[in-house]
């Protein structure tokens, strides 16, 4: 239909004046033109404001999974990845530089606290062995004696009974008599000869004692977050969760979670920096520093810390224990030579493998400078992962832009350590259904890592069956992609069931250690996230 001006009065109010002279029109329509101009301008500065405004809210994210799922070494690698993958200015690039150095020797006192963990394990284990083999009638090698505080190793529950490097010909080494033990090993290990320790057991022993007292004095200084937490009185996966914990959980008085830090896991280290600082003055008043002591005793037992975890026997040792000292947190063996130095050069990957629990729930502030996120703060939260410590998540819950939870993987076959009744990936399936099921996380963009993909295919080599741990599993192919399908399947499964109100599933296969590849999956995550940060302050 056609309106005329006679009809229209807001036409009819911006019409031409009739009888308008070629002049008249020219200065009428250059007005015209720079009016759209301004209001095109004033346009695109209202749009700028929101943005800003949009911006001024922070991106709230929470890391959450079990004890040693990776969160905490998901947010170094991302740290590590915006110090060194981002393009920054020249004052940036010093100004971040210096920061991460300070980083890096922060965290040296923690990778010496693992090694000679690592060691002392070893030592622990063989102690009791040899204690064992002693003791006529006494069958070594035996399933954990009842008193021992358990070991930090990891232990699974079933392990290929190809993993003993030793032969049963090799006699000589190790074999003083072949008899039947009741160690808990399979029918062929059953006949495994008994383990002969010799003088030079005895003597490694001795001349490495000096590491409890060094490990002590280390636990010491970075307090309780130094110490794994081997028990729990809290029987539910996700006792933050109203439906799966009663009163009483939720009531406990949990003292752990007094720190609070504003600034993430750095103020867990940042001890060290005042230490060190205050170490500067007491270098020129001749005190040495415990980490210079501790690195000068490390470099003095360099060759037997070898020796001892090169030794067969020990090997067979921890083989028949099932203890893959390898494949637990913080393993720094195989850099001995490298680490027990005086001069140790930390690396970035050692920062990424150093574990250090986390303890309560530590903030992590940081502004991007570049990217999608140029602008935007985002606040992280990195939470203590033990059973006891998931009590307080639920207060971090509120207006959470997105989770990441973390879900190892290759830990189908091991049990918690804080409660060895429950097997670890069960414990992430619960915590999981927990988590999507949590009205108040109902609109939160859930991100699933199925982490340890690395540890994952190690031991797929070796010849673990999942079917053993897992039964449903059933006679499906043993490797990573089909595990990795499987699992993620399942998790898929339980979101689609439990979420309050459906959503996307998003899920990533990973090794958070690998820092280049988890830096791509961390910028297509952090993309992901603020484009939902952006949309939810839209509808605001
Ligand atoms: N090989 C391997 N090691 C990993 C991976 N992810 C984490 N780790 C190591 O596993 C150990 C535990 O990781 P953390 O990041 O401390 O675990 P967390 O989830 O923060 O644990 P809590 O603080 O106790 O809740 C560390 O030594 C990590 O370096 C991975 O994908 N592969
Ligand atoms: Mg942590």
């Amino acid at each position: 239909m056609v309106r005329t001006y006679d009809e229209d009065p807001l036409a009819l109010a911006i019409a031409p004046p009739p009888n308008e002279t070629l002049a008249e029109r020219e200065v009428r329509e250059r007005a015209e033109r720079e009016a759209s101009r301004i209001s095109d301008e004033i346009d695109a500065q209202l749009r700028r404001e929101r943005e800003a405004e949009k911006k001024k809210k922070p991106v709230k994210l929470l890391l959450l999974g079990q004890s040693e799922s990776g969160k905490t070494a998901t947010l170094k690698s991302w740290d590590l990845a915006l110090f060194l993958f981002s393009p920054l200015t020249a004052f940036q690039m010093l100004y971040c530089r210096r920061q991460w150095a300070e980083e890096r020797t922060s965290w040296r006192c923690v990778i010496l606290l693992n090694l000679v963990r690592n060691v002392n394990e070893i030592l622990d284990l063989l102690g009791r062995e040899m204690l064992a083999a002693q003791t006529a009638g006494l069958p070594p090698a035996s399933s954990s004696h009842p008193n021992v505080k358990p070991l930090g190793i990891s232990t699974s529950n079933a392990d290929s009974p190809d993993s003993s490097p030793l032969s049963s010909d090799e006699e000589g080494e190790v074999i003083a008599e072949v008899r039947r033990t009741s160690i808990g090993l399979g029918p062929r290990n059953s006949q495994s000869p008994q383990l002969r320790f010799k003088d030079t057991h005895r003597l490694l022993r001795l001349r490495l004692a000096p590491l409890r007292r060094v490990q002590a004095d280390l636990e010491t200084r970075l307090g309780a977050a130094a110490t794994e937490l081997y028990t729990t009185n809290t029987t539910s996966a996700a006792p933050f969760d109203p439906s799966t914990s009663g009163p009483k959980e939720r009531g406990k008085n949990h003292t752990e979670f007094s720190i609070n830090s504003r600034n993430g896991w750095k103020t867990a280290l940042e001890k060290f920096r005042a230490i060190r600082r205050s170490g500067e003055e007491n270098v020129r008043r001749g005190v040495r520093d415990l980490e210079d002591e501790v690195l000068s005793v490390l470099a003095g037992c360099r060759d037997d810390i070898r020796a001892l975890w090169e030794d067969r026997v020990v090997r067979e040792m921890m083989a028949r224990r099932k203890a893959r000292i390898e494949d637990s947190a913080g393993f720094f063996l195989n850099d001995v030579d490298r680490i027990a130095r005086e001069d140790y050069q930390i690396t970035d990957e050692d920062i990424i493998r150093a574990r250090l629990r986390t303890l309560g729930v530590q903030e992590y502030r940081v502004t991007f400078e570049h990217g999608h996120s140029a602008g935007n703060e985002w606040r992280m939260y990195d939470v203590g992962g033990t059973r006891s410590s998931r009590i307080v998540w639920y207060s971090y819950f509120d207006d959470c832009d997105a989770i990441i939870f973390l879900a190892p993987v290759s830990c189908f076959d091991e049990k918690l350590a804080e409660d060895k009744r429950v097997n670890r990936l069960e414990d992430s399936y619960m915590l999981w259904k927990s988590v999507c099921s949590c009205k108040l996380l109902a609109r939160t963009q859930l991100v699933l890592f199925l982490n340890k993909c690395d540890l994952l295919q190690a031991k797929l080599m070796r010849g673990v069956k999942i079917r053993d741990s897992v039964p449903s599993f059933g006679e499906r192919r043993n490797d990573v992609a089909t595990a990795t399908k499987y699992f993620q399947q399942h998790f898929k499964e339980i979101q689609r069931t439990y979420s309050p109100v459906q959503r996307p599933f998003y899920v990533h296969l990973t090794s958070v250690i690998d820092t280049k590849s988890t830096a791509v999956t961390l910028g297509a995550v952090e993309e992901s996230i603020l484009r939902d940060h952006l949309r939810r302050a839209d509808l605001m």
